[in-house]
This record gives C-alpha cells, sequence and structure tokens, in this order.
C-alpha cells in the first residue's frame, strides 16, 4: 500500500467573494522509499496541493477528495489525530530555513522541541541524544547543538530543518522548495543528503520545486502540474529526458544544464504565464502557450491517460500525446 494516496484531491479558496480553485482532481501515490517530485511554475497549486497532507491549508480552503497517509484520510480524521500524525508520522522542511529557525534559541533545543511534545517518555536527557544523533544523521557534528542559528550557514541551517522534521521518525516526509535559497553546489548536497535518507530511512518524500531538473536527479518520479491539474506523471527521468507534455518540455528546456545537447535549442524561457485559477481556458489549460495547439485542443480538455510508448510507465493529459484512450 502506498503510503501517500491522493485521490481527486481539489482545493478551492474562498476570497473577496469569489471561488479559487487552485488544485483541480488530483490522484497521485507516494511509496515507502520513494521520492515523488512536484514541479510547476509560481501558481500552478504546488504548495496548496501539499499543504493538505498536514491539514495545513488556511480555513478559507475547501479540500475534497481524498488524502491517505498510511490509509487514513486526513481530510476527514479529528483534529486530535491530525495533530498526533503531524511530526511522529508526516512531517514538512519548509522553503527559506534562514527564516524559520528562531534566532534567539540553540538549535538543539529547538530540534528537542517536537520530540519532548510528541514523546511522552523522552526526558531532557534522552532528547539531548537524539538530537546528537540527528545532527550527525544529517551531516552535522552533534557540537553543533550549541549553536544559534546566525552561526550557521544556510546549508547548514536547511541541514538543522531536515533534522527537526525527521526528529519524531516520521515515515513521509514534505519538502517545499527546501534549497531554492542555497547556491548551487549547497543545494546539490542537501538534495544528496535528502536522498540518501529516503533510502536509508525507507522515508516516502514529496519534493516540491519549479526546477525540473533539481527534481529529474532528485526523485524517483515527477508529477509536473499545470494550473491546479498534473498534466503529466511518471518516471523522473523519462519525464525530463523525454516529456510527453508540451509544458513539461518547455520547463525542462527552461532549466538548460551544461553540455546537455537541448541547451542549443531551449528557449530563453516560456513565454507568457499561467492562467489565474477560475479563469482557465476552455480545452487544454495549457493551449494559450502550446506552440503545438490545434483546433481540438482548443476545444476539448485532455484527460491524464496512461502513455502508449514501450516501457513507458506514465500517464500525460495532452491531445498530441501517444495516449492510450
Ligand atoms: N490563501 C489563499 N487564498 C486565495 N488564493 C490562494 C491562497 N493561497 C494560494 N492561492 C492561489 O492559489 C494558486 C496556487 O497557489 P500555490 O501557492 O499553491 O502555487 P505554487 O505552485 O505552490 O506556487 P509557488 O511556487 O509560488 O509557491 C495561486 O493562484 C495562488 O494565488
Amino acid at each position: 500500500m502506498a503510503l501517500l494516496e491522493m485521490r481527486d484531491v481539489s482545493v478551492t479558496y474562498r476570497t473577496g467573494g469569489l471561488d479559487v480553485p487552485a488544485v483541480r482532481g488530483v490522484t497521485l501515490s507516494v511509496d515507502s522509499g520513494e521520492t515523488l517530485g512536484i514541479a510547476g511554475e509560481s501558481g500552478c497549486g504546488k504548495s496548496t496541493l501539499t499543504s493538505t497532507v498536514l491539514r495545513m491549508q488556511p480555513k478559507s480552503a475547501t479540500v475534497t477528495g481524498e488524502v491517505l497517509v498510511d490509509g487514513k484520510d486526513v481530510t476527514t480524521m479529528t483534529w486530535g489525530k491530525v495533530r498526533a500524525l503531524r511530526w511522529a508520522q508526516a512531517s514538512m522542511v519548509f522553503q527559506g530555513a534562514m527564516h524559520a529557525l528562531n534566532p534567539v534559541q540553540k538549535i538543539g533545543v529547538q530540534i528537542a522541541e517536537p520530540i519532548l511534545l510528541h514523546d511522552k517518555k523522552a526526558t531532557h536527557a534522552s532528547a539531548d541524544k537524539r538530537v546528537g544523533e540527528l545532527l550527525e544523521m544529517v551531516g552535522l557534528p552533534a557540537r553543533r547543538a550549541d549553536a544559534y542559528p546566525h552561526q550557521l550557514s544556510g546549508g547548514q541551517k536547511q541541514r538543522v530543518m531536515i533534522a527537526m522534521a525527521l526528529a519524531c521518525g516520521p515515515q513521509l516526509v514534505v519538502a517545499d522548495e527546501p534549497t531554492t535559497a542555497l547556491d548551487v553546489m549547497v543545494q546539490a548536497q542537501v538534495l544528496d543528503l535528502m536522498a540518501s535518507l529516503v533510502k536509508d530511512l525507507g522515508l516516502a518524500m514529496v519534493l516540491i520545486s519549479h526546477d525540473l531538473s533539481v527534481l529529474s536527479s532528485a526523485c524517483d518520479r515527477i508529477a509536473v502540474m499545470y494550473a491546479g491539474q498534473i498534466v503529466e506523471e511518471g518516471p523522473a527521468t523519462q519525464v525530463f529526458d523525454s516529456p510527453a507534455h508540451p509544458y513539461s518540455g518547455a520547463l525542462a528546456g527552461a532549466f538548460p544544464r551544461i553540455g546537455d545537447a537541448r541547451f542549443r535549442y531551449a528557449p530563453s524561457g516560456l513565454p507568457g504565464d499561467p492562467p489565474f485559477p477560475g479563469e482557465v481556458p476552455d480545452g487544454c489549460s495549457f493551449h494559450p502557450r502550446c506552440p503545438r495547439a490545434i483546433d481540438r485542443c482548443r476545444a476539448e480538455e485532455p484527460a491524464l491517460l496512461q502513455l502508449t510508448r514501450p516501457g513507458a510507465d506514465r500517464r500525460a493529459a495532452c491531445h498530441l500525446a501517444e495516449v492510450r484512450a
């Protein structure tokens, strides 16, 4: 059974008398020992979708569908059960570690906090021991527990955030743009660390990024979101190297790698912007920006269907992809 399973999840914000359908009918799953990347430009609904895993969406949001963590639906469980699930079963690494840590508290105290809160048997001594183990697990010396956040580099702070997310031994970790604020070398180190933790601890991880090249190296599978929907989903290298949806192709081309043949052909960026939720055009939501759009794309919304390419374990929502109807 998948550790995280989302079935037909939609999220609508009610704001200024308007309904804003930020996520529309998403179905996906993540197994233990697997990293799923969620890609897409700003505003495509990545954070809104993953906020439902720990039921962290704002009060103005209505969620429909099922969000099953280890088989239990987070959308309908009592708040007591949601609180017990957070940290212990599922936790989150937020973007911008620089600002998430309390500047006047030693990092050891901050990592120990969820341990003391969730483990009724934990003592200060046992929590301190666990903090040392966690710091070493993320590649920092145990004695850094005595450091204040300002004494750490950006990459070290992000490692602390990962240690904190792992403090109560969760099976599922959601990381929202965990490396965006870091330079490229440190970003690669933090992503390597996360990949090894997934394999060593058997975690299920959801990694959000607008950068498909980052996800292609760090994830097993990738789901590409556009205008609140998944438009392509499949093995990371297949989605990045031979995208079936023109939007995935544009995202892959928007972040060229040195030495990549695609670099010569890649546009400097994708023209235009994603539609605002509620103003999604008829037909395929990507058609106004799609260089390959045909009349059918303007008239008929494509379903997310299995690809027919040999060996492809992939879904795409595009009339021009070879999909199984
Ligand atoms: N609290 C809210 N109230 C109303 N609309 C919201 C709220 N939060 C997000 N939205 C809208 O929902 C849509 C999806 O936003 P979301 O933040 O989930 O996208 P994203 O892909 O995670 O973007 P980013 O990469 O910038 O975080 C956007 O149009 C956004 O303006």
